[in-house]
């Protein structure tokens, strides 16, 4: 396995599913899943490096891939890691 999805693998609570990387995060309120993606969004921007975002109520799934190398990169697993930082923030 590659260095990356090794590392991709120790995140907690994200799935590794080929080359992509996915988290569900589930909100109480609709807006505060909608503030978490507008800060993630924020970060996608300033690193130009951009995640696939679902959002279905209060349930905001985010998933990280390179489209442009069609596989998973190191950039995705910061990716996953900036999102669990600005959930925390
Ligand atoms: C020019 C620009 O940096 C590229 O198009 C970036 C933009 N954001 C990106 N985001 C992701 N997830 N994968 C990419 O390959 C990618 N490419």
């Amino acid at each position: 396995m590659s260095d990356v999805k090794e590392q991709a693998g120790k995140l907690d609570g994200w799935e590794l599913d080929g080359e992509k990387l996915k988290k569900t995060y589930r909100f109480d309120k609709y807006l505060d899943g909608i503030q978490f993606v507008s800060k993630l969004g924020v970060y996608a921007e300033s690193v130009q490096h951009h995640p696939d975002i679902s959002i279905n109520h209060t349930n905001v799934t985010i998933t990280w891939t390179t489209f442009s190398k069609k596989e998973l990169t190191e950039k995705d697993v910061a990716g996953a890691k900036a999102a669990d930082n600005v959930l925390k923030a």
